[in-house]
């Protein structure tokens, strides 16, 4: 049978049915309607044979149904939840029908269990009771829980205490018990479960671990980089278990010496300032980006850096060790950066922003003020807005963005937040883009004017550049201080759990 066949099977299976109604009569032999529907996801439960008066053994089943008003499903209509319990008029219709499903892709867990597979293991829920609107503790009640139960999938919850937790459990678990681990927040917590891995001894076995997020921040960066508009869409993803690899960039602190990872973005300047000063504004739920970003807009901090590039076409390539049987030496110095646990950093080490052997494309303060500079690893910065037009999940680079020009064009850049993306054509905006493979950024501090240099919110020097003024950078959306960093992408480095659909071309 032709896939399109097995799914309009299931699709006139499904219109025969009222949203929920009770127990039907017995189906006719399924024909094909045409519905303005997808059902992506079905599953049964409550499954029952029994003898009628004529000796004929039926079979009642309750079907649960996601469905989609289009395929691939858009963000602009949610998903319906549903299911009905009809009866089949043998147990041959029965399985004929739960086949045509199976065969369609669409999860049937009872019958995984008449086939004799091996029940899943579970799925470890990291859940930010604080989180953005502090909307996640109700999406795992009324979507996650009920869909997971339907599905016959396995899970356990942990209800994070405080801000890294996360992070130390990530760091300690046995995750060979766990089927994926999920973070149901922003991009805060996923951003925990990402370096909780890299900071293992075993980073190379724990890296396969299926990792997800379901959306329940203010941002939800990941939302439309993984293809998942709707809740429903990321558990859905989780059900099915479709993953993609997908790179990660590793931000070296020369001063602090630490290494982050990150799955999202590192942002200085304009990008990195809305961000943290945003959290200010967390009363206002999913605006308060926005108001921030044109709070900002109109005081644009002028930045200064000395910066190398290595752009992807000019770099190396390295292999990574990824023998997931090895682990790292077990480390001594906590200051030693060289022997931090998770990938190696090519570029990191010994490398000055000026050297341009290893980062031939050069900013240097006399080409400054910089007024926006981010360096992306996916498209999307939040739900709504395209930051990256030249970067997917495994391009093997970072999308770096900043202005070259020495004034930004402010239209343009408001042009771009109501847009919600940035322009194709970035002159517009008065910024430039290369796909890097690494970098080097040395900032040397900022100001209002070319020749007023600020300290804190009182002290005015003139002509000078003063560090660590109150300037951050920001690592998918969480501060850090502004100081020297190495900025590295590494291929196809975590299992992330993404949409099916999901087209990034
Ligand atoms: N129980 C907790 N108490 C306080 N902070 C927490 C707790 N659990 C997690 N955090 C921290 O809260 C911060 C924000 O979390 P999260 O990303 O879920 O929401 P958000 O910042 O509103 O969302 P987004 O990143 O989409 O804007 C993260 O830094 C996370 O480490």
């Amino acid at each position: 049978m032709a896939q399109g066949s097995k799914v309009s099977l299931a699709v006139s299976v499904l219109s025969r049915l009222s949203a929920s109604g009770p127990s039907r009569p017995r189906p006719r032999p399924p024909t094909t309607h045409s519905v303005p529907a997808r059902l992506v996801f079905a599953a049964t439960t409550s499954d029952t044979s029994s003898e009628n008066a004529t000796g004929t053994t039926t079979t009642r089943a309750t079907l649960h149904f996601l469905v989609t008003a289009t395929f691939p499903p858009t963000k602009e209509k949610p998903p319906t939840r549903t299911s009905a319990t009809f009866e089949f008029a043998s147990s041959v219709q029965y399985n004929e029908a739960m086949a045509a499903f199976k065969r369609a892709g669409i999860a049937c867990p009872q019958f995984d269990a008449q086939a004799g597979l091996a029940p899943r293991k579970p799925v470890y829920f990291f859940v930010n009771p604080f989180g953005g609107v502090k909307e996640a503790v109700k999406i795992f009640d009324s979507l996650i829980n009920p869909m997971l139960e339907t599905a016959g999938i396995p899970f356990e919850r942990l209800d994070t205490q405080f801000k890294g937790h996360a992070e130390e459990v990530v760091q300690k678990v046995d995750y060979t018990k766990y089927s994926a681990l999920v973070a149901v927040s922003g991009d805060g917590v996923l951003h925990e479960v990402v370096n909780g891995i890299m900071s293992r001894r075993d980073w190379r076995a724990a890296r396969t671990v299926p990792i997800g997020t379901i959306g329940a921040g203010s941002s939800n960066a990941m939302n439309p980089n993984l293809g998942h508009h709707f809740p429903e869409y990321g558990i859905l993803s989780i059900i099915k278990n479709t993953t993609r690899p997908m790179d990660i960039i590793s931000i070296t602190f020369h001063e602090s010496r630490k290494v982050v990872y990150s799955h999202l973005n590192m942002a200085w300047t304009y990008i990195a300032d809305l961000d943290i000063e945003s959290d200010q504004f967390r009363w206002m739920g999913r605006e308060k980006t926005t108001l921030s970003a044109l709070n900002r807009l109109f005081r644009l901090r002028k930045y200064r850096a000395n910066i190398g590039i290595l752009p992807l076409d000019l770099s190396p390539r390295h292999d990574q060790d990824l023998d997931p049987t090895k682990l790292d030496p077990i480390q001594t110095d906590p200051t030693d950066t060289t022997t931090f646990y998770g990938p190696t950093r090519y570029f990191t080490h010994n490398h000055a922003a000026t050297d341009q052997t290893t980062f031939p494309l050069q900013i240097t303060p006399a080409q400054t003020p910089l007024y926006y500079f981010t360096a992306n690893n996916l498209p999307y910065i939040s739900s709504t807005f395209k930051a990256s037009n030249n970067v997917t999940m495994a391009s093997s680079c970072m999308e770096v963005t900043y202005n070259s020009e020495r004034k930004v064009s402010r239209m343009g850049m408001i042009q771009s937040l109501l847009n919600e993306r940035v322009p194709d054509d970035l002159k517009a905006m008065g910024v430039t883009s290369v796909q890097a493979r690494a970098f080097r950024l040395d900032p040397l501090g900022w100001g209002w004017g070319m020749h007023e240099w600020k300290r804190g919110s009182e002290e005015v020097e003139k002509g000078k550049l003063i560090k660590d003024v109150g300037g951050h950078i920001a690592i998918s959306g969480e501060p850090y201080s502004m100081e020297s960093v190495t900025v590295e992408a590494h291929d196809k480095m975590i299992n992330m759990i993404c949409a099916s659909w999901l087209d990034e071309d």
